[in-house]
């Protein structure tokens, strides 16, 4: 057991639904286990500037249905730096905090890695990101919401589709990983899903669409993660118009609409249990770890063992988008 008094947190990197959830569980399970809690603001960004807010079991009340973050997020270049580093460590030490849980995606993650190898500060993070590109966890938090939110979107966008015979290209985020797209393009029944980690040429596309269009389909979605090699949704749709004019194409990209809202049942309770894991887990000595959830059970993974290996898209995904998509 340690004898860790006081624990900051925070959150970083883009906002997702359920790190309120996830703040609420551990300012609950920390004070629960008899620890201070100190709200950090703005991420690394209030690090560095010593923004902290003592943080009450009340504190955290009515947020857990909340999407955002209470506790602001940013994106830190100095905290990039060695000397943004040293400027945040030298912040928590005179505010007397002695162990960390950062609520970020896999960028955060870095940063907590960097100053505990810098500064020997302790922390475990929590997977908070809507990518859900980070490997030694099943799902991060906001994960769910963000596809459910692209999956209302896309049902809507088949109506109008549907209506007026037409090709339309869906960009949905995820920065370089195709999850959001794979899965909401199966459950919107997308006739192709074009994904950062898999290479698809736009003649392979145009084989796709012209096969489905040969089989009187009336409609077309194709879905677009953003990043992918072959480009945005709307260079490729520019690239399918001028091989086709006949199919009226349009394109909707559905960006930061996917990161807000209310987050699912299962991203609160993702939070939730993850929040108090990592209360417990600082306080059994865990350091250097992110929590992760598999197969129903929580795990600590060490930043080198994890961080080294990419979080593949499961090959059976890709092949039932496939097989169902005809
Ligand atoms: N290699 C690194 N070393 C130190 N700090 C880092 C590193 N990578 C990222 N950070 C810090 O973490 C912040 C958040 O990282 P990033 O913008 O990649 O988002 P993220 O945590 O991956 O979340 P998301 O991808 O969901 O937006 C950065 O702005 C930066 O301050
Ligand atoms: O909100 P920003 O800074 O534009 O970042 C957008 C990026 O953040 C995410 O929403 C979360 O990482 C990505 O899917 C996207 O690429
Ligand atoms: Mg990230």
């Amino acid at each position: 057991m340690t004898k860790m008094k006081r624990i900051g947190v925070f959150t970083s990197g883009g906002d997702a639904p359920g790190m309120n959830a996830a703040i609420r569980a551990v300012v609950r399970a920390g004070i629960f286990y008899k620890k201070e809690i100190i709200g950090i603001y703005r991420g690394y960004e209030g690090m560095i500037e010593g923004d902290f807010v003592p943080m009450e079991v009340r504190s955290v009340s009515n947020i857990l249905q909340r999407g955002g973050t209470m506790l602001k997020s940013a994106r830190s270049k100095e905290f990039l730096t060695k000397e943004g580093r040293t400027k945040a460590f030298e912040q928590l030490k005179k505010m007397k905090i002695d162990g960390l849980i950062g609520i970020g995606g896999d960028g955060s993650f870095a940063g907590m890695h960097h100053l505990y190898l810098e500064h020997k500060m302790p922390y475990v993070c929590i997977p908070g990101t809507i990518d859900n590109d980070i490997p030694g966890t099943d799902f991060t938090i906001g994960y769910d919401t963000a596809t459910n939110t692209a999956v209302n979107a896309i049902d809507k966008i088949r109506d109008t589709a549907l209506s007026h015979n037409r090709l339309f290209f869906i960009e949905v985020m995820g920065r370089d990983s195709g999850y959001i797209a794979i899965n909401s393009g199966i459950a919107g029944g997308a006739v192709a899903i074009i994904i950062p980690e898999e290479e698809t040429s736009i003649e392979e596309l145009i084989e796709k669409l012209d096969a489905s269009g040969s089989q009187n389909k009336t409609s077309s979605l194709v879905i677009v993660a953003e990043g992918g090699k072959s480009g945005s949704a709307m260079e490729i749709a520019k690239k399918v118009q001028e091989r086709f004019s006949y199919f009226d194409t349009k394109v909707t990209i559905l960006g930061h609409l996917q990161r807000g809202g209310t987050p699912t049942y299962f991203d609160r309770v993702l939070a939730s249990k993850m929040g108090v894991a990592a209360i417990e887990g600082l306080e059994a000595g865990q350091t250097d770890v992110m929590v992760g959830i598999v197969h129903k059970e929580v795990i600590f993974n060490k930043f080198d063992e994890i961080m080294s290996q990419p979080k593949d898209i499961h090959k059976d995904d890709l092949r039932i988008a496939k097989i169902l998509s005809i």
